[in-house]
Protein backbone atom coordinates (compact mmCIF):
# COMPACT_ATOMS: atom_id res chain seq x y z
CA UNK A 1 0.00 0.00 0.00
CA UNK A 2 0.81 3.69 -0.16
CA UNK A 3 3.34 5.36 2.02
CA UNK A 4 5.01 9.19 2.06
CA UNK A 5 2.55 10.08 -0.27
CA UNK A 6 2.32 14.30 0.08
CA UNK A 7 1.27 16.73 -2.16
CA UNK A 8 -0.94 19.82 -2.65
CA UNK A 9 -3.94 20.14 -4.85
CA UNK A 10 -5.96 23.20 -5.88
CA UNK A 11 -9.10 23.66 -8.19
CA UNK A 12 -8.97 21.46 -11.41
CA UNK A 13 -9.63 17.86 -11.85
CA UNK A 14 -7.27 15.48 -10.34
CA UNK A 15 -7.04 11.70 -11.40
CA UNK A 16 -6.01 9.04 -9.16
CA UNK A 17 -4.10 6.57 -11.20
CA UNK A 18 -2.78 2.81 -10.24
CA UNK A 19 -3.27 -0.94 -10.94
CA UNK A 20 -6.04 -3.14 -9.16
CA UNK A 21 -5.22 -3.34 -5.21
CA UNK A 22 -2.60 -0.49 -5.54
CA UNK A 23 -4.38 1.49 -2.87
CA UNK A 24 -6.72 4.71 -4.98
CA UNK A 25 -9.97 3.45 -2.92
CA UNK A 26 -8.36 3.52 0.15
CA UNK A 27 -6.58 6.86 -0.79
CA UNK A 28 -10.09 8.01 -2.00
CA UNK A 29 -11.67 6.87 1.58
CA UNK A 30 -8.77 8.54 3.37
CA UNK A 31 -9.55 12.35 1.73
CA UNK A 32 -12.82 12.02 1.81
CA UNK A 33 -12.64 11.17 5.70
CA UNK A 34 -14.00 8.02 5.69
CA UNK A 35 -11.18 5.91 6.76
CA UNK A 36 -8.65 7.61 9.22
CA UNK A 37 -4.95 7.03 7.13
CA UNK A 38 -2.72 5.18 9.59
CA UNK A 39 -0.47 7.75 9.66
CA UNK A 40 0.03 11.26 8.35
CA UNK A 41 -2.91 13.74 7.64
CA UNK A 42 -4.81 15.13 4.98
CA UNK A 43 -6.24 18.78 5.52
CA UNK A 44 -8.88 20.86 3.56
CA UNK A 45 -8.93 24.43 3.23
CA UNK A 46 -10.82 26.68 1.64
CA UNK A 47 -9.43 29.59 0.26
CA UNK A 48 -6.40 29.56 2.65
CA UNK A 49 -8.64 28.63 5.76
CA UNK A 50 -8.77 25.50 7.27
CA UNK A 51 -12.22 23.46 6.78
CA UNK A 52 -13.20 21.50 10.01
CA UNK A 53 -14.74 18.11 9.50
CA UNK A 54 -18.44 19.25 9.42
CA UNK A 55 -17.81 21.95 7.27
CA UNK A 56 -15.91 19.53 5.07
CA UNK A 57 -18.53 17.27 4.84
CA UNK A 58 -20.95 19.83 3.95
CA UNK A 59 -19.46 20.43 0.46
CA UNK A 60 -18.09 16.90 0.01
CA UNK A 61 -20.07 14.89 -2.85
CA UNK A 62 -18.82 11.16 -2.79
CA UNK A 63 -19.73 8.58 -5.24
CA UNK A 64 -18.32 5.22 -5.68
CA UNK A 65 -19.72 1.39 -5.98
CA UNK A 66 -19.56 0.76 -2.30
CA UNK A 67 -21.06 3.69 -1.21
CA UNK A 68 -24.76 2.31 -0.65
CA UNK A 69 -28.05 3.60 -0.73
CA UNK A 70 -31.50 1.92 1.27
CA UNK A 71 -32.78 -0.62 -0.99
CA UNK A 72 -36.40 -0.88 0.30
CA UNK A 73 -36.33 3.20 -0.63
CA UNK A 74 -37.33 4.36 -4.19
CA UNK A 75 -34.78 6.75 -5.91
CA UNK A 76 -36.75 10.01 -5.20
CA UNK A 77 -36.89 8.55 -1.31
CA UNK A 78 -33.45 7.79 -1.05
CA UNK A 79 -32.31 11.56 -2.15
CA UNK A 80 -35.06 13.17 -0.11
CA UNK A 81 -33.73 11.17 2.81
CA UNK A 82 -30.00 12.37 1.91
CA UNK A 83 -31.65 15.83 1.83
CA UNK A 84 -33.06 15.60 5.27
CA UNK A 85 -29.92 14.19 7.02
CA UNK A 86 -27.82 16.80 5.78
CA UNK A 87 -30.54 19.33 7.22
CA UNK A 88 -30.85 21.17 3.73
CA UNK A 89 -34.28 21.63 1.89
CA UNK A 90 -32.97 20.52 -1.66
CA UNK A 91 -36.31 20.89 -3.45
CA UNK A 92 -38.61 17.66 -4.64
CA UNK A 93 -37.98 19.61 -8.29
CA UNK A 94 -34.24 19.85 -7.71
CA UNK A 95 -33.96 15.95 -6.51
CA UNK A 96 -36.56 14.93 -9.66
CA UNK A 97 -34.20 17.15 -12.36
CA UNK A 98 -30.92 15.25 -11.16
CA UNK A 99 -32.36 11.80 -11.12
CA UNK A 100 -33.99 12.60 -14.86
CA UNK A 101 -30.10 13.91 -15.38
CA UNK A 102 -29.07 10.76 -14.54
CA UNK A 103 -31.43 8.92 -17.09
CA UNK A 104 -33.72 7.49 -14.21
CA UNK A 105 -36.86 9.59 -14.65
CA UNK A 106 -38.52 5.98 -15.14
CA UNK A 107 -37.42 4.55 -12.43
CA UNK A 108 -37.71 7.50 -9.92
CA UNK A 109 -40.52 5.42 -7.83
CA UNK A 110 -38.57 2.00 -8.10
CA UNK A 111 -36.65 0.89 -5.04
CA UNK A 112 -32.58 1.35 -4.67
CA UNK A 113 -32.55 -2.78 -4.32
CA UNK A 114 -34.25 -3.11 -7.51
CA UNK A 115 -32.25 -1.02 -10.27
CA UNK A 116 -29.89 -3.03 -12.41
CA UNK A 117 -26.27 -2.68 -11.53
CA UNK A 118 -25.87 0.55 -13.70
CA UNK A 119 -28.90 2.28 -12.62
CA UNK A 120 -27.61 1.86 -9.22
CA UNK A 121 -24.32 3.66 -10.06
CA UNK A 122 -26.34 6.36 -12.06
CA UNK A 123 -28.51 6.98 -8.73
CA UNK A 124 -24.85 6.77 -6.46
CA UNK A 125 -23.91 9.51 -8.97
CA UNK A 126 -27.20 11.74 -8.22
CA UNK A 127 -26.82 10.81 -4.79
CA UNK A 128 -23.40 13.34 -4.61
CA UNK A 129 -24.37 15.58 -6.67
CA UNK A 130 -28.22 17.01 -6.09
CA UNK A 131 -26.86 19.40 -3.58
CA UNK A 132 -24.54 21.05 -5.57
CA UNK A 133 -21.35 19.91 -3.51
CA UNK A 134 -18.25 21.97 -3.80
CA UNK A 135 -15.75 19.08 -3.56
CA UNK A 136 -16.70 15.53 -5.70
CA UNK A 137 -14.27 12.39 -4.77
CA UNK A 138 -15.51 9.80 -7.29
CA UNK A 139 -14.37 5.87 -7.14
CA UNK A 140 -14.50 4.54 -10.54
CA UNK A 141 -17.39 6.53 -11.71
CA UNK A 142 -18.01 4.63 -14.48
CA UNK A 143 -18.45 1.10 -12.96
CA UNK A 144 -21.24 -1.29 -15.11
CA UNK A 145 -22.20 1.88 -16.82
CA UNK A 146 -23.21 1.68 -20.85
CA UNK A 147 -22.06 4.21 -23.19
CA UNK A 148 -24.59 6.50 -22.71
CA UNK A 149 -23.37 6.70 -18.61
CA UNK A 150 -20.03 7.02 -19.87
CA UNK A 151 -21.57 9.93 -21.47
CA UNK A 152 -22.79 11.21 -18.51
CA UNK A 153 -19.14 11.02 -16.15
CA UNK A 154 -17.93 13.08 -19.24
CA UNK A 155 -20.57 15.74 -18.72
CA UNK A 156 -20.49 15.67 -15.14
CA UNK A 157 -16.99 15.89 -15.11
CA UNK A 158 -16.58 18.93 -17.18
CA UNK A 159 -19.70 20.68 -15.64
CA UNK A 160 -17.60 20.36 -12.26
CA UNK A 161 -14.11 21.62 -13.40
CA UNK A 162 -14.34 25.26 -12.43
CA UNK A 163 -11.99 26.98 -10.59
CA UNK A 164 -14.65 26.88 -7.45
CA UNK A 165 -14.70 23.62 -7.32
CA UNK A 166 -12.53 20.79 -7.05
CA UNK A 167 -12.86 16.89 -8.54
CA UNK A 168 -10.95 13.83 -7.83
CA UNK A 169 -11.26 11.16 -10.00
CA UNK A 170 -9.61 7.35 -8.44
CA UNK A 171 -9.70 5.30 -11.78
CA UNK A 172 -7.90 2.69 -13.46
CA UNK A 173 -9.89 3.60 -17.17
CA UNK A 174 -7.79 5.83 -19.13
CA UNK A 175 -10.95 7.54 -20.55
CA UNK A 176 -11.62 8.90 -16.80
CA UNK A 177 -8.40 9.96 -16.36
CA UNK A 178 -8.13 11.76 -19.50
CA UNK A 179 -10.61 14.42 -18.42
CA UNK A 180 -8.65 14.95 -15.15
CA UNK A 181 -5.65 18.22 -15.94
CA UNK A 182 -3.60 16.38 -13.39
CA UNK A 183 -2.73 12.57 -12.94
CA UNK A 184 -1.18 11.33 -9.36
CA UNK A 185 -0.14 7.98 -9.75
CA UNK A 186 -0.67 6.02 -6.48
CA UNK A 187 2.04 3.65 -7.13
CA UNK A 188 4.47 6.13 -7.92
CA UNK A 189 3.57 7.97 -5.31
CA UNK A 190 4.08 11.16 -7.78
CA UNK A 191 2.60 13.03 -10.68
CA UNK A 192 2.64 11.23 -14.01
CA UNK A 193 3.69 13.85 -16.85
N1 LIG B 1 -11.13 -3.10 4.64
C1 LIG B 1 -9.93 -3.58 4.31
N2 LIG B 1 -9.22 -4.30 5.19
C2 LIG B 1 -8.01 -4.78 4.88
N3 LIG B 1 -7.41 -4.59 3.69
C3 LIG B 1 -8.07 -3.89 2.78
C4 LIG B 1 -9.36 -3.34 3.03
N4 LIG B 1 -9.78 -2.68 1.91
C5 LIG B 1 -8.78 -2.82 1.03
N5 LIG B 1 -7.76 -3.53 1.53
C6 LIG B 1 -6.51 -3.86 0.86
O1 LIG B 1 -5.86 -2.66 0.52
C7 LIG B 1 -5.25 -2.79 -0.76
C8 LIG B 1 -5.70 -1.65 -1.66
O2 LIG B 1 -7.09 -1.77 -1.91
P1 LIG B 1 -7.88 -0.65 -2.70
O3 LIG B 1 -9.30 -1.10 -2.77
O4 LIG B 1 -7.59 0.67 -2.12
O5 LIG B 1 -7.18 -0.73 -4.13
P2 LIG B 1 -7.61 -0.09 -5.53
O6 LIG B 1 -6.38 0.49 -6.14
O7 LIG B 1 -8.77 0.82 -5.36
O8 LIG B 1 -8.05 -1.38 -6.35
P3 LIG B 1 -9.11 -1.59 -7.56
O9 LIG B 1 -8.51 -0.94 -8.77
O10 LIG B 1 -9.15 -3.08 -7.68
O11 LIG B 1 -10.41 -0.98 -7.14
C9 LIG B 1 -5.62 -4.17 -1.29
O12 LIG B 1 -4.52 -5.00 -1.15
C10 LIG B 1 -6.76 -4.59 -0.44
O13 LIG B 1 -6.73 -5.99 -0.22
Amino acid sequence: MFSGVSFDHQASALGIAGSNGSGKSTFLKCLGELLPPSSGNIAWEDNGIALNKTAFKQKLGYAAPYVNLYNELSCRENLTFISKMRHQSDSIKTIDLWISKVGLKHAINQPFGKLSTGQQQRLRLASALFYDPDILLLDEPGSNLDEDGRNLITEIVTAFDTPEKLIIIASNNPDELDLCERIFSIEEESFVE
